[in-house]
């Protein structure tokens, strides 16, 4: 069996159990039951994910895929491809939007090379380049099924890489010139939308740009006919490498009970991919904020998440998760220090029950 097959067949359901134990434990604690809201059903959350009723999300780490496209010769970008390129020795120079915010959330950085279209060495990147950046879409398929499944193999691979190193939570991050047109395609095809309901200005396009977005989209679908039904076609024919690898490293924590931190609209549309190869990976993702970009909505409904922030991001690199993850680490912290109505010597509500009103 090979590596993604293993995969797919290690991951399993939450804790429905620890789930329950967690619920009660919130119950318990000094406030008007229900009165921390998302923090609550986020904590309940990671305690089904990590089998306990005291889940640990740290050491976190934030996986940047890096990756080129060979659809950003129609113009669907307002920046150059080389900007990938030179976006990768910015985050090795700590001079990114993504190491400034990684660092104030106390999370590390993994930058990966995994398809970007030149050869690059830099200290500390993370080389597992799959190819030289994809085919254009609109004259043919982005990349065979094969190499849609290395790019998925090598997600699984760095995942598996950062969980040994001891991260207890991935953030998901992404650079790549062009992806947002790839993941629209993507987005439109799986969740059987129109293009125009899920096409944005990504980087910043312009009216008319957005317009031969759209028609360059409809092109590379028209021409490459990818199946709804097969989300590693649907990869393959319209797809990103670091958009594949995102979806691995999704399907290698979901194996190993990691929770996994979405970031935009790009980490989001991978995310849908893997749970679509195995729709149990959802039970294992979290939603950090809302993306301007419009698909962002599109695949949050079909993954049924609800962004914990809404500071109308469209950058991507992992910024939105960096930025969320001081929450998801509050309500972890909630659980673990607390005290509960008995060790407080609180009184309980009025109408008798042992905790406060909703
Ligand atoms: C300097 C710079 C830094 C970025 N960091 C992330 N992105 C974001 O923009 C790209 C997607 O938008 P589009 O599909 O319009 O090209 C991705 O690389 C994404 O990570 C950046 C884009 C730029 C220009
Ligand atoms: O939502 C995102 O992740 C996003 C939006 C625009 C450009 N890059 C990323």
């Amino acid at each position: 069996m090979n590596k993604l097959q293993e995969t797919i067949r290690l991951i399993e359901g939450v804790d429905t159990r620890a789930e329950k134990q967690m619920e009660q434990h919130i119950n318990s604690l000094t406030k008007p039951l229900g009165s921390l809201g998302s923090l609550e059903s986020l904590a309940i959350k990671l305690a089904g994910i990590g089998r306990s009723t005291q889940p640990e999300i740290d050491p976190a780490t934030v996986i940047v895929m890096a990756a080129d496209h060979g659809v950003t010769k129609e113009g669907v970008s307002a920046f150059p491809s080389e900007v990938t390129k030179q976006m990768l020795h910015n985050f090795m120079n700590e001079g990114a939007a993504i190491n400034v915010l990684a660092q104030v959330a106390n999370a590390s950085v993994e930058v990966v090379d995994i398809g970007v279209k030149e050869n690059i060495e830099l200290p500390g990147l993370i080389n597992k380049k799959v190819r030289l950046g994809t085919n254009n879409m609109m004259a043919g398929p982005a990349l065979t099924r094969e190499e849609a499944i290395a790019a998925l193999e090598t997600g699984i691979e760095v995942a598996e890489g950062a969980i040994q190193k001891g991260a207890k939570l991935i953030a998901l991050g992404e650079m790549g010139i062009g992806n947002t047109t790839a993941s629209s395609a993507i987005l439109s095809v799986l969740g059987q939308t129109s293009i125009e309901n899920v096409v944005g200005v990504g980087t910043g396009i312009n009216h008319e740009d957005k317009e031969r977005k759209i028609q360059v989209i409809k092109q590379a679908i028209k021409i490459n006919q990818p199946n709804p039904h097969d989300p590693i076609d649907v990869l393959g024919k319209v797809g990103g490498l670091e958009i594949a690898g995102l979806a691995g490293v999704v399907l290698g924590a979901a194996a190993t009970r990691i929770p996994v931190l979405l970031d935009g609209f790009i980490t989001s549309v991978a995310a849908l991919t893997a749970v679509r190869i195995n729709p149990v990976c959802e039970q294992y993702l979290i939603a950090s904020h809302q993306s301007v970009e419009p698909g962002h909505i599109v695949v949050n409904q079909l993954l049924g998440l609800q962004p914990l922030i809404d500071l109308n991001l469209r950058l991507g690199e992992g910024s939105g998760a960096a930025l969320a993850l001081p929450i998801v680490r509050s309500a972890v912290h909630i659980v673990h220090n607390m005290a509960t109505f008995e060790e407080a010597k609180i009184s309980g509500a009025k109408d008798g029950s042992l905790k406060g009103n909703t």
